[in-house]
């Protein structure tokens, strides 16, 4: 049944209507496979599909390639690994690119890879279902679109034997429901809306959360004259971004090829703790699990210091306890029972993937959007044609390798269709 469905979406041309409702948008049974997301995930396996000569259909719902990164980070993000482990498949970064990339170079280089292998996405698409239709071997994929300027959104289902979901562990932002929070007078924001201390100077902010984006805000706005106070609710590890003069990444990698990660984890924390010091004394308590064995384990990834840890220890960043409620006015209190004043908080209180929420299948992704390992093979590939490029928690190099499995895999099955395909056109002549 699925080779009949694969063999008609095959034959025809791309995406072909084949039941039009003029109210609703109608139905498009597309050539090759749907890609959910037009972010680093879905454009290198749009990619590497291209590489293999097969047809895809992108859905995006922004209105450009890379919304997280186009529209959803500060101004002075730079990639936080060297960018020999943030590539993409097939092509590296220019030569003249910065060992630590800034955003824009990131964007330029996309823009560059959407162009180089045609990935023109269907944008102000937004996916809002999808569900495996048994009978027909398809995926029926809803999504919904607005004309630019247009009040009126149209929806439209695209069918496919295949879907690939790249829409990314960052697609939602998590603000967490804290107590009284429309009483506090001052500005309340998520951590993907702020682009610069500039704004802040002055002011007393609170940033609660202590991941990566939390530390780098901290230090952006004490570089602009404003007073951060960091609320901590559990700890991290914070590690050097470089150590002997080359990435710690880097070198966790090459120790990762001999050691085990309990190991390599006890290295990492050895020398941190020889170039930073003891963390938990300014409170920075450290998780019981190691800073790589917990990234694989619970996806929390370790702090890269880029510069905070020193204004920690300075006293210029103030770490506090977590957050208990808002109390009215510009007060906050914390868990210890402590009150105090700012201006403006911000929530760096991280990401989650929204696919539970429209993939209709609970048994492919567990409540907290991450693809439920299929055995015996790993987390890109589920049942039925679907497949999952950029949830393996594993940044930017875990996505070019999703997307490289997941392309030959589909290619594997569109070449064979398409054989199928020529050779019953033969016969019938
Ligand atoms: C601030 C930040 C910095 C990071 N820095 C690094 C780094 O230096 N190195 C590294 O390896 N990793 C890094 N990561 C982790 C990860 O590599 C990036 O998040 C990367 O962008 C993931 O790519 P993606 O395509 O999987 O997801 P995204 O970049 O989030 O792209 C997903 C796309 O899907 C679209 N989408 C979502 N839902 C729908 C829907 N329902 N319908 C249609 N479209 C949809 C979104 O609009 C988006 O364009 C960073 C993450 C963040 C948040
Ligand atoms: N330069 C770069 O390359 C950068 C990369 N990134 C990456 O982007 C991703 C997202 O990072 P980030 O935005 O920092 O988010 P993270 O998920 O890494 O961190 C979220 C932080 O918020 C805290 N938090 C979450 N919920 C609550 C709550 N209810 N109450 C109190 N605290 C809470 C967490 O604490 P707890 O541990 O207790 O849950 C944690 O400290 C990561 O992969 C990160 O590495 C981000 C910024 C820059
Ligand atoms: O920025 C992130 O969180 C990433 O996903 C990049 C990344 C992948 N594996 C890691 C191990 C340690 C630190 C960062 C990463």
């Amino acid at each position: 049944m699925q080779e009949q469905a694969a063999a008609d979406a095959a034959g025809n041309n791309s995406p072909s209507k084949w039941e039009d409702s003029s109210a609703a948008g109608g139905c498009c049974l597309v050539r090759g496979p749907i890609i959910v997301g037009a972010g680093p995930s879905g454009l290198a396996v749009a990619a590497t599909l291209s590489q293999h000569a097969v047809p895809f259909t992108v859905l995006e719902r922004s209105d450009g390639i890379a919304d997280l990164w186009t529209n959803r980070t500060y101004d002075r993000l730079r990639l936080h690994l060297p960018k020999v482990f943030c590539e993409l498949p097939h092509v590296g970064f220019p030569a003249d690119f910065p060992t630590y990339p800034t955003k824009h170079d990131f964007l330029r280089y996309l823009r560059d890879y959407a162009a180089r292998f045609s990935v023109s996405p269907l944008f102000g698409h937004t996916v809002t279902a999808a569900r495996y239709d048994a009978a027909a071997a398809l995926w029926r994929v809803t999504a919904v679109s607005a004309a630019d300027g247009d009040r009126k959104t149209t929806t439209t289902e695209y069918a496919s034997p295949w879907l690939v979901v790249a829409s990314g562990e960052n697609a939602e932002v998590v603000v967490p429901k804290v107590k009284g929070r429309e009483r506090f007078a001052g500005e309340v924001l998520h951590s993907s809306a702020y682009r610069s201390g500039e704004r802040f100077k002055g002011m007393r902010v609170l940033v609660v959360g202590c991941g990566n984006s939390g530390m780098e805000m901290c230090l952006d706005l004490c570089e602009h004259g404003a007073m951060p106070f960091m609320s901590v609710r559990s700890g991290v590890h914070v590690l050097p971004r470089e150590m002997f003069g080359t990435s710690t990444f880097g070198v966790a990698m090459k120790l990762l090829k001999w050691l085990p990660i309990k190991l390599v984890d006890r290295f990492l924390l050895l020398v941190a703790k020889m170039v930073l010091g003891d963390t938990e004394k300014h409170g920075l308590r450290r998780p019981k699990l190691g800073p790589l064995e917990i990234k694989n384990v619970t996806g929390k990834s370790p702090v890269l210091d880029v510069g905070a840890w020193s204004l920690i220890k300075s006293g210029n960043i103030k770490i506090v306890p977590e957050v208990e409620s808002f109390t009215g006015g510009n007060g906050v209190r914390f868990v210890d029972g402590n009150e105090m004043d700012f201006d403006a908080v911000i929530f760096a209180t991280g990401y989650k993937s929204n696919v539970p929420s429209w993939l209709k299948d609970g048994e492919l992704f567990t409540e907290d959007g991450k693809p439920k390992a299929q055995q015996p093979t790993s987390s890109w590939r589920g049942p039925n044609g679907l497949y999952c490029v950029g949830f393996s928690g594993r940044g930017l190099l875990g996505a070019g390798a999703d997307a490289l499995n997941a392309a030959a895999d589909i290619a594997g099955r569109w070449q064979a269709v398409a054989a199928a395909a020529a050779a019953a056109k033969i016969s019938s002549v």
